[in-house]
């Protein structure tokens, strides 16, 4: 196989001294599908945003098709054949697929691409590569999946040649991913080359070619994809061996903790995104929620937790009725929150690790409800946070922005974790984080039902969902259409089906107890 890529020595120190690729040796070869793996803060992104124009190197060279790669922005990159499509689509909702796909591309001989041209342009690329979508369609009534072939699209017409995809799969269903990995085969076969960042082991081992798992700035090992395991692969990253599934013994239900009754939840523009939902969480209980993304899950748990307003039904926790109350009241009073978006909701950016992690303790404090609260306490029990779920910093002063994405998702899921809550709402909470904090993350929401509380757990990963939860409800279109008993018999693809509302269950409008 001939080479297309040849990243050699890369070193990148930030401006903050933090050195994420220390001596980064990538090699790519044409028509593979390549994946690049590696721990949270491995430097998989600052390798990429640097192949891709967003980031220079220190030191280090870039071969390209035999040639010697220098480009200083995206622009620079495509215009040479590099194309990346991010995990936060970059299109304009209210204009069609065809527009979107042609969006600043740059004219071709002078010549700007009319309607009739870009709606064929989008046929062409759709049909060769199975990506189905209908060019005049408006972005914004798209799902997921039709968001994200458009950005293939995007890529695709751009005349790319090599494909960056960052963590791909992270909100599709079963089926979708499927679906993906029939148009990522068929770009390979037409010669297109493929670097995915995943965390994900078992999609390397089905889709990829070869694997460069990265660990500490530093590449160890470039390997074949045939002959590797599950196992081999998460030692090579992790450095020893990791528990691929949940060790959980049955327990029996204690009594009511969180009872959802018939809530209801409007959003800005007036649609209503959680219609009649129900649901009874008890003691030694977690109760999953799976979803294609944008069918109400999020809202359902924003709603519980006070950040949206229920329009009508109740929310109670241990008896009392929480719906009106404000969140500082519900997090007195025993709730926690990991929310989907850790950046916008879930943290501040611009603060420390310390000050995130201790954020509604400092805001007491402030408020002369905590006097005698200890800062250097605050920062010691930081620094143990810090240790136990692994996050890897410079130090705890360090901003939460300087950190890579799996670990900003540490911060938040450690700071909600030892807040010690009677229910922990967790939505999406191991999206992006590699497997040793996967591993860790799973024991300690197992830890936490054993230990007498409840979770309400929402994820687009179906193995974290079936493994983890004893019951899971499925929702669709802000209901929820299906209430799955024994999770250890149900399939993957069993829920992707109720997901995409191919399979239903029960009447509509059907209230669900658990
Ligand atoms: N803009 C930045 N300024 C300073 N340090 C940064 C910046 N971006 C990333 N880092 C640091 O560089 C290191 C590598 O981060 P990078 O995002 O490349 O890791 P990653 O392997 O992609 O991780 P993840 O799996 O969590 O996405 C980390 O220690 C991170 O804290």
């Amino acid at each position: 196989m001939s080479e297309l890529l040849r990243m050699e020595n890369i070193r990148k120190v930030y401006p903050n001294g933090v050195v994420a690729n220390k001596d980064v040796n990538l090699r790519v070869n044409k028509g593979e599908i390549h994946a690049l793996m590696g721990e949270n803060g491995a430097g998989k992104s600052t390798l990429m945003k640097i192949l891709f124009g967003l980031e220079q190197p220190d030191e280090g060279e870039i071969y390209f098709k035999g040639d010697r790669l220098q480009v200083s922005n995206p622009a620079q990159a495509i215009q040479k054949g590099i194309g990346m499509v991010n995990q936060h689509f970059m299109l304009v909702d209210n204009l069609s697929v065809y527009e979107n796909v042609i969006l600043g591309m740059e004219p071709r001989s002078g010549v700007f691409i009319n309607r009739t041209q870009a709606i064929k342009l989008v046929e062409e690329y759709a049909e060769k590569f199975n990506l189905r979508i209908t060019p005049t369609d408006i972005v914004e009534n798209l799902s997921v999946s039709q968001k994200q072939k458009i950005e293939l699209l995007k890529v695709l017409t751009r005349g790319s040649e090599l494909i960056i995809l960052d963590e791909p799969t992270a909100v599709l269903t079963p089926q979708e991913t499927d679906e993906l990995f029939q148009q990522l085969t068929l770009l390979k076969e037409s010669g297109y080359t493929i670097v995915f960042i995943t965390h994900k082991i078992q999609e390397v081992l089905a889709i990829c070619d070869q694997i460069t798992v990265l660990k500490k700035g530093k590449t160890v090992e470039t390997l074949p994809v045939k002959g590797a395991t599950a196992e081999g692969i998460s030692k090579l990253m992790v450095g020893r061996d990791v528990l691929l599934r949940v060790e959980k013994e049955p327990k029996v239900p204690g009594e009511h903790l969180l009872k959802v009754k018939d809530i209801t939840v409007y959003n800005e523009s007036g649609v209503r995104v959680v219609d009649k939902v129900s649901l009874s969480l008890k003691r030694n209980q977690i109760i999953g929620i799976a979803g294609v993304e944008g069918n109400g899950q999020s809202e359902l748990a924003d709603a519980i937790f006070g950040i949206m307003t229920v329009s009508s039904g109740t929310v109670d926790l241990k008896g009392e009725n929480l719906t009106r109350e404000t969140i500082g009241s519900r997090r007195n009073k025993g709730l926690a929150y990991i929310p989907e978006d850790r950046i916008v909701t879930g943290s501040a950016t611009s603060l420390s690790i310390w000050e995130n992690l201790f954020a509604d303790k400092i805001e007491e404090k402030k408020k002369g409800k905590l006097g005698l609260i200890n800062l250097r306490e605050m920062k010691n029990a930081a620094s143990d946070l810090i240790k136990l779920f692994n996050i890897v910093s410079m130090n705890q002063e360090q901003t939460l922005d300087m950190l890579s994405g799996g670990n900003m998702q540490k911060v938040v899921v450690a700071r909600e974790l030892s807040a010690n809550p009677e229910v922990l709402l967790a939505n999406q909470p191991t999206r992006g984080i590699d497997v040793g904090a996967q591993e860790f993350i799973w024991q300690e929401l197992v830890k936490f039902r054993d230990s007498g509380k409840g979770v309400i757990l929402i994820s687009a990963d179906l193995n974290e969902l079936l493994e983890l939860s004893d019951i899971v409800l499925v929702m669709h279109k802000g209901k929820v259409v299906a209430q799955l008993d024994n999770t250890q018999k149900i399939s993957e693809d069993e829920v992707g089906l109720y997901m995409l509302g191919v399979k239903t269950q029960g009447k509509e409008g059907e209230h669900y107890e658990s």
